[in-house]
């Protein structure tokens, strides 16, 4: 990477845990700052490190999804960036104009009306008048606010206030762009054109840091995430590892899903999967067994265990969503392949010619059903990471598989 536009060096971060430490220390920590001493690394009482050691770098045009649970430290990071704390350790290097969209409605005067908020904001941007008049509409418009313009901006909805500020925040390019899931109060429409603006803003150089608990916004925007728990950095890098390694934090996968309809007459243990693995997909790693790529051939080992024989039944396997949709099931009776089982352990194969599901991360479940419903059903089979094929970009949650040809008349 040429030189980075941020630059995190072993960054920590203290908080104190009552106003009377907070204004005891920031007096102590003043004094050592007029004598010229070096600020304190060790924790006094009271204290806690908000983030431990945080490195990082941040390529011109990039975007870093910042991820993870609730306090964990990602509007402390973004804060840190934006100069409103200094670090107690390490140090940050940032490269042109910051512009922050931390706190909805904090950069906003409530008693002006929306357009004499753009014209303020916009001229703390540097821009004239004259320049103002000609980003009017498109400010306007993209926040969808057309109504609304010439009303206080007090009296505006929390997504509105959303709308405006993102709008205005990101009419013009700037340098490094931080992002604190302002995305989540605005409706679904406006969230993709926000999405779609991070985009051509990167194309334009900005380098973003974006902070969400949406999956699907952070795949959309992120060349690579920060994963932070619990103040510190568990791992930087590519995007499908760290929200597997998140969900697998938080511990997400250890939640058992459900069965949808009629819940299993019997035990699993009377005819039920105990395992699923995807075989290797032409030869690409997939040393574990949890991966295959989206449009691609893909089978799967289904290991079972059943205490009787069972003349007659399908193999429903099911895929989830992190955020619990149920995207996608095969039920084997639908292609007519029922299967009869023996009362032992055993192997199936189940071949997709043609794997229809976008990356990502789905959790797999499923099991044996008869005529009268599950014989058996395991809520956590498999997290299978679905990748990207090189060089092949998919959007949506499904591909399909299609030829288009002339029809002559
Ligand atoms: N000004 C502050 N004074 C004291 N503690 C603070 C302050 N700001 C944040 N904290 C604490 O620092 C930790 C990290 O908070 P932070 O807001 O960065 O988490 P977060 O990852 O953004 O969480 P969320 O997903 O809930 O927004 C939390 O324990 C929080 O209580």
């Amino acid at each position: 990477m040429s030189r980075p536009a941020i630059l995190f060096d072993q960054v920590g971060k203290k908080f104190r845990r009552s106003l009377k430490a907070d204004l005891l220390y920031g007096f102590q920590d003043a004094s050592r700052s007029l004598l010229r001493l070096k600020p304190l690394e060790r924790l006094r009482r009271e204290e806690f490190w908000a983030l431990r050691d945080i490195s990082f770098a941040a390529g011109v045009g990039e975007c870093i999804g910042i991820i993870g649970p609730n306090g964990a430290g990602k509007s402390t990071l973004l804060k840190l960036v934006n100069r409103d704390y200094r670090p107690d350790r390490g140090h940050i290097v940032t490269r042109g104009k910051i512009k922050s969209l931390i706190r909805i409605g904090t950069g906003l005067q409530p008693m002006l009306t929306g357009r004499e908020n753009i014209y303020i904001q916009c001229a703390q941007r540097g821009l004239d008048k004259r320049e103002t008049d000609t980003k009017l509409d498109e400010i306007v418009a993209f926040a969808g606010l057309e109504k609304s313009l010439d009303i206080p901006v007090r009296q505006y909805s929390d997504g509105m206030y959303a709308r405006l500020e993102f709008s205005i925040a990101t009419c013009v390019p700037t340098d490094v762009l931080l992002v604190d899931e302002v995305l989540a109060v605005g409706d679904i429409a406006f969230q993709m054109r926000c999405l779609e603006r991070l985009v051509s803003l990167k194309r334009e150089g900005t380098t973003i840091l974006f902070v969400s608990h949406s999956e699907m916004h952070v795949r959309h925007v992120a060349d690579r995430c920060l994963l932070l728990f619990d103040g510190e950095a568990l791992a930087f890098g590519d995007t499908d590892k760290l929200f597997l390694k998140y969900y697998q934090s938080i511990g997400y996968f250890d939640r058992q899903l459900k069965p949808l309809g009629t819940p299993p007459q019997m035990p699993m243990d009377f005819a039920g999967v105990a395992s699923i693995r995807t075989l290797t997909v032409k030869g690409r790693e997939n040393v574990d067994g949890t991966q295959a790529f989206t449009g691609q051939p893909v089978d799967f080992e289904v290991s079972y265990i059943a205490a009787t024989s069972v003349e007659s039944a399908g193999l429903v396997l099911q895929f989830w969503t992190p955020s619990g949709v149920l995207v996608a099931s095969i039920d084997s009776r639908l292609e007519y392949n029922q299967v009869s089982l023996e009362p032992s352990v055993g192997r199936l194969r189940l071949s997709l010619p043609f794997l229809s599901l976008t990356p990502g991360i789905y959790r797999v479940a499923g099991g044996f059903v008869s005529a009268e419903g599950w014989l058996g059903y395991s809520g956590n089979l498999l997290n299978l990471i679905v990748k990207q094929q090189p060089g092949k970009v998919h959007d949506g949650l499904f591909v399909m598989n299609a030829k288009v040809s002339h029809l002559n008349d």
